[in-house]
């Protein structure tokens, strides 16, 4: 047993800043992780996801350039592409283990750990055997895990998850996606351009159900297009192993047959398993570690941060948790986790940008506000790289003409995004950006055409 000033459990977003930074402070530290360090975005999430996106959105763009002329007959391997994918993950994942090792007064211990009382942890490591450590300050980054729904004989047929889909090494011919959200639609289209036959179930009427409906429209036809199926408002009730794959019933008695199903449908925080009652740690109904706006729990010393915490679940707010923490240790009340903006972007092709206010959110809090809005086909740039698809939605206050959120379906839409979030932080207004000098011909320049009122 060994006492350590701060126990970091989980090397997540946030963890693994947070320990570097305890550390550096010339206090000992101990962070322990259960699996490959970096977590669930570096491992299992956004960088084996946006690899894979962007190898297979290049594979597209080649294969759809007719119109100047160009007919591309290629070769594609699988196998290939996924050994990409788990080698830019793993040189990642590599890094951040270099980097808590470099590092002075820091101690990484590979194993599962679950609390003894407030003061201690006890850590099951790879080799079964159990230590105990004890410690002033104790930092909760676990994390969540998939949801799995309650379908039944759904665990028998070996069912893909983002944990173990980047394993692959050959690939399906047919897959069926639950789930209609984020992680559901950006496989979905992946799969979709690559040649698989892909079929989503999602039990609510809408995929991606919080953002407007013509940009969901919008969303689901350019899926539609490149192939993908849906059964919307279809709650999948029976899966089944078949000599040749597995088959799905969904509500209403269809059945669906495929290779290979992935689940997405939403994840659940790693809290359980961690021994917090007997720390004393409080958690919700859903398991999430209950936490204030500087993320101290119902103990003082210990803290939470990230998905198990209730953090929106993007990896720059778990990171943005971790710039809670280390305020707060700096100079205490100087930062907090209330009205912070929470951007997103969904890496489809093209990307959903998304922050603030849409019109979905305005109506039901009955805010006023004015939109603006245009096609992508109206910004020169989208249409020099023929890829005009999508729009742009801007939400102002009537009165200031600040802007108050955006949602821009399109060619780099996230990035355009951003520009919009930035504008915001400022207080610059629409009428402003309708004057702006942006350099032509960028995205950006769209924003002067878009805010003609
Ligand atoms: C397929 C996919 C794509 C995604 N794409 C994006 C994206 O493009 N952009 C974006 O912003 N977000 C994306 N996300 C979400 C993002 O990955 C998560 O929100 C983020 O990783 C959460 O970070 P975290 O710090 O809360 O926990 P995690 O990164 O999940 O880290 C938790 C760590 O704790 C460890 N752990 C758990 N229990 C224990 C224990 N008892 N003892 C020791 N260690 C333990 C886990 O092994 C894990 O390493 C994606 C997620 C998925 C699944
Ligand atoms: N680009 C990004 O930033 C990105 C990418 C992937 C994941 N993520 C994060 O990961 C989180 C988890 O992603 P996710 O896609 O698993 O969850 P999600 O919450 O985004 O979507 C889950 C979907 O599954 C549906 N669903 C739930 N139970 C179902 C059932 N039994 N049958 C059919 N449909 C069902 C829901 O209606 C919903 O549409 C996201 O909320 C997001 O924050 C972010």
């Amino acid at each position: 047993m060994a006492h350590f000033k701060h126990i970091v459990i989980g090397s997540g977003q946030a963890g693994v800043p947070l320990a570097i930074f305890l550390a550096n402070r010339g206090e000992s530290t101990l962070i322990i992780e259960k699996d490959k360090v970096g977590g669930t975005c570096v491992n299992t999430g956004c960088t084996p996801s946006k690899t894979m996106h962007e190898a297979i959105r290049k594979i597209y763009h080649s294969q759809h350039i007719e119109y100047a002329g160009l007919t591309v007959q290629s070769s594609f391997d699988f196998g290939k592409l996924m050994k990409h994918v788990r080698d830019i993950r793993n040189t990642w994942s590599e890094g951040s283990t270099d980097n808590i090792e470099n590092t002075e007064n820091l101690t990484l211990a590979r194993g599962r750990a679950h609390f003894i009382d407030d003061r201690t942890v006890s850590i099951r490591g790879f080799n079964l055997i159990d230590e105990q450590h004890t410690a002033d300050f104790f930092y909760i980054n676990t994390g969540a895990r998939p949801r799995m729904p309650e379908v039944e004989g759904l665990n028998s047929v070996g069912p893909l998850t983002n944990r173990n889909i980047f394993e692959l090494t050959e690939q399906p011919k047919s897959l069926i996606i639950i789930g209609g959200g984020y992680i559901g639609l950006e496989f979905a289209q992946m799969f979709a351009r690559i040649g698989t036959s892909v079929s989503v179930v999602n039990h609510g009427d809408k995929i991606v159900g919080r953002e407007d409906d013509d940009i969901i429209e919008l969303l689901q036809k350019k899926l539609e297009e490149e192939g993908v199926t849906f059964y919307l408002n279809k709650s999948p009730e029976k899966a089944t192993k078949e000599s040749n794959g597995v088959s799905l019933t969904l509500e209403g008695g269809k059945t669906l047959k495929a290779d290979k199903i992935l689940v997405a449908a939403g994840r659940i925080p790693n809290s359980d398993h961690l021994g917090l009652e007997a720390a004393g740690i409080n958690v919700n109904d859903k398991g999430v570690i209950e936490v204030n706006e500087v993320l101290g729990t119902s103990i003082e010393h210990i803290y939470a941060l990230g998905e198990v915490a209730g953090t929106p679940q993007f990896t720059h707010m778990a990171y943005d948790d971790y710039r809670v923490v280390k305020a707060n240790i700096e100079k205490p009340k100087v930062r907090n986790t209330l009205h912070r903006t929470v951007p997103y972007t969904l890496f489809t092709d093209p990307h959903l940008g998304r922050f603030g206010l849409n019109e979905k959110e305005a109506k039901k809090k009955n805010l006023d506000y004015k939109l603006y809005e245009m096609p992508m086909s109206s910004v020169a740039r989208a249409a020099e790289k023929n890829e005009p698809y999508g729009k742009i939605k801007v939400l102002c206050d009537p009165q200031s003409e600040e802007i108050l959120g955006a949602s821009i379906l399109g060619v780099d839409g996230g990035e355009m995004m951003t520009v919009l979030q930035m504008a915001c932080s400022g207080g610059i207004t629409a009428p402003q950006l309708q004057e702006y000098i942006f350099a032509h011909p960028l995205l950006a320049e769209g924003f002067n055409n878009l805010f003609i009122s």
